[in-house]
C-alpha cells in the first residue's frame, strides 16, 4: 500500500516508475504522513513530480505540519519542481473555478449574512458576530503600503471598498486626494464613519451598499483598493472584472492579498492565479514582499476565532499586490498535467485545444472561463522586494482551504 512511498522516500525512481506503471496507489500517506509527491519534491525530482501528479497525485495533499508538496520543493529551493506543482495548482484552481462558475448560477450572495449581523468594535479590532475578525489594527503597516501604491500617481481620485476600520482610508488621505470614494455595506460600520467624521471631508464620497449594488454610481479611478470581508475569491474575481471600466489607463489597483494565508505554496498558487485572471484582462501585476511579524504572536488572536494570516512574511514572499493599465504578454509552454488514459475506453482527459489544458472528456464547458495562458508558466517574480515600499497587507482565508487530507 505504501511502496509507492518508500520508493520516493529511498529516491528510488525506477521503482516508483514501475509502480506507477502497475497502477500502485500514489495517494498513499506513509507514517510520517507523507506522500510519494512530497517526497519527489523535497529530492527535486520534477520528472518523478510530473509522473506522479499524472498518476493521480493530488498536489494538494499536506503533511501532518501542514506542508503540501510544493512547500517541499520551496523550502528545499527546488525550482523545476516546484514550478511543475505550481501548474498544477493553478490549472487545478482555474478548472475547479470554471466548474463551480456554472454550476453555481445563482451568483455570490456570500456576504450577506455577515451585513444582516451585529459588529464590535475595539482599539485593535473589529469582530463580526461569530468571533471572526473583520479587520485588525496588526494590518496597520500593510494597509500604509496598499495606500502608497494605489496613490503613487499622485493620488488623483482613489477608491477604496471596505472601510472596516479605516486604516487604510487613514492613511490615503495623508497623499490628499482630490476625490476619496469609499464604499461600505455594513450599516453599523457605516454609522461609526459618519460619527468619526468622514462624512464632513471635503474630499470624501462616501457610497453606503454592497459594492455590487453602488456600480452604476461609481466613475473611473487613479487608484483603487479592494478588502471586502464574508466575501469570495469568486466575488473579488467579478469585482476584477469591472476593472477595465473602473481603473484609469496608468491607475495602479491593488487588494488584500491573505488568500491561503495558512499555507505558503498556496498563497503562491492565488498569487499566481490572480495574477494570470488579471493579465487575460490586460493588467500587468507585481507582488511586494512585505514582513508581518506582529500577527505571529499568539497574544493577537486572543479571543479570536480564526487566525486568517500565519505565514512568516520574512522568510516566505509577501502580500501586496499592484496591477497596472499595461498590457502584458505571456510565454506559451505546452505543458501539461492531469492527463490519465483508461486503455479500455480511451482518453479521459483530453487536451483543450486553445489552452492546452487537459480536461474530463465531454466537459467542454468548464474550460470556458479559462485564460488563454493558463497553461504557462511565469517567472516567479514575486521572491523580490522592491525599493520604497517597506510595510504589507493581505484577505480573509478561512475559505481557502485547498487541502487534501486522507482518511
Ligand atoms: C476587512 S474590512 C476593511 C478594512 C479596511 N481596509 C481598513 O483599512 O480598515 C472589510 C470591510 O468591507 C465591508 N464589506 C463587506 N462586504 C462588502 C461589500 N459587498 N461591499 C462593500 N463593503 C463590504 C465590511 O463591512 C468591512 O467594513
Amino acid at each position: 500500500m505504501e511502496a509507492a512511498c518508500e520508493a520516493a522516500k529511498a529516491g528510488d525512481w525506477e521503482e516508483l516508475k514501475r509502480l506507477v506503471a502497475d497502477g500502485a496507489d500514489v495517494t498513499c500517506f506513509d507514517g510520517e504522513g507523507k506522500t510519494p509527491l512530497m517526497y519527489a519534491a523535497e529530492r527535486g525530482n520534477a520528472e518523478a513530480v510530473e509522473l506522479l501528479l499524472r498518476a493521480g497525485a493530488p498536489w494538494n495533499a499536506l503533511s501532518p505540519s501542514g506542508l503540501s508538496a510544493g512547500d517541499f520543493a520551496m523550502d528545499s529551493a527546488h525550482q523545476e519542481a516546484f514550478d511543475v506543482l505550481l501548474n498544477a495548482g493553478i490549472q487545478s484552481e482555474l478548472v475547479l473555478g470554471a466548474v463551480a462558475r456554472q454550476t453555481n448560477k445563482n451568483g455570490s450572495d456570500s456576504s450577506e449574512d455577515y451585513l444582516k449581523e451585529r459588529v464590535a468594535f475595539s482599539e485593535d479590532r473589529l469582530i463580526d458576530s461569530d468571533s471572526k475578525a473583520v479587520m485588525m489594527a496588526w494590518e496597520k503597516p500593510l494597509m500604509e503600503a496598499h495606500a502608497r501604491a494605489i496613490c503613487s500617481g499622485g493620488g488623483g481620485s482613489i477608491l477604496n471598498i471596505g472601510f472596516g476600520m479605516g486604516l487604510i482610508d487613514t492613511a490615503i488621505q495623508q497623499y490628499t486626494p482630490v476625490k476619496h470614494t469609499i464604499i461600505e455595506a455594513h450599516p453599523e460600520v457605516y454609522d461609526r464613519m459618519l460619527h468619526s467624521g468622514w462624512g464632513e471631508k471635503d474630499n470624501v464620497k462616501i457610497i453606503f451598499g454592497r459594492w455590487q449594488d453602488v456600480l452604476s454610481q461609481l466613475e473611473s479611478y487613479d487608484g483603487i483598493f479592494f478588502d471586502t470581508y464574508g466575501e469570495y475569491y469568486e466575488d473579488m474575481r467579478e469585482f476584477h472584472q469591472h476593472l477595465p471600466v473602473l481603473l484609469k489607463p496608468g491607475g495602479t489597483y491593488s487588494y488584500f492579498n491573505g488568500l491561503c494565508g495558512g499555507n505558503a505554496f498556496f498563497h503562491v498558487v492565488y498569487c499566481q492565479l490572480v495574477a494570470l485572471e488579471l493579465g487575460n484582462l490586460g493588467y500587468s501585476t507585481q507582488f511586494i514582499p512585505l514582513p508581518v511579524k506582529d500577527c505571529l504572536e499568539e497574544k493577537i488572536w486572543e479571543g479570536v476565532k480564526h487566525k486568517y494570516w500565519q505565514l512568516d512574511t520574512e522568510k516566505k514572499q509577501g502580500q501586496v499586490i499592484l496591477a497596472t493599465n499595461k498590457r502584458t504578454s505571456f510565454e506559451k509552454k505546452e505543458r501539461v498535467l492531469g492527463a490519465e488514459k483508461n486503455e479500455n475506453e480511451g482518453p479521459m482527459w483530453i487536451p483543450h485545444p486553445r489552452t492546452g489544458i487537459y480536461y474530463p472528456k465531454g466537459q467542454e464547458a468548464v474550460m470556458e472561463g479559462v485564460p488563454d495562458t493558463a497553461a504557462s508558466l511565469r517567472p516567479t517574480f514575486w521572491f523580490r522586494a522592491l525599493d520604497g515600499v517597506d510595510s504589507p497587507r493581505t484577505f480573509d482565508a478561512a475559505r481557502h482551504d485547498l487541502s487534501f487530507r486522507h482518511d
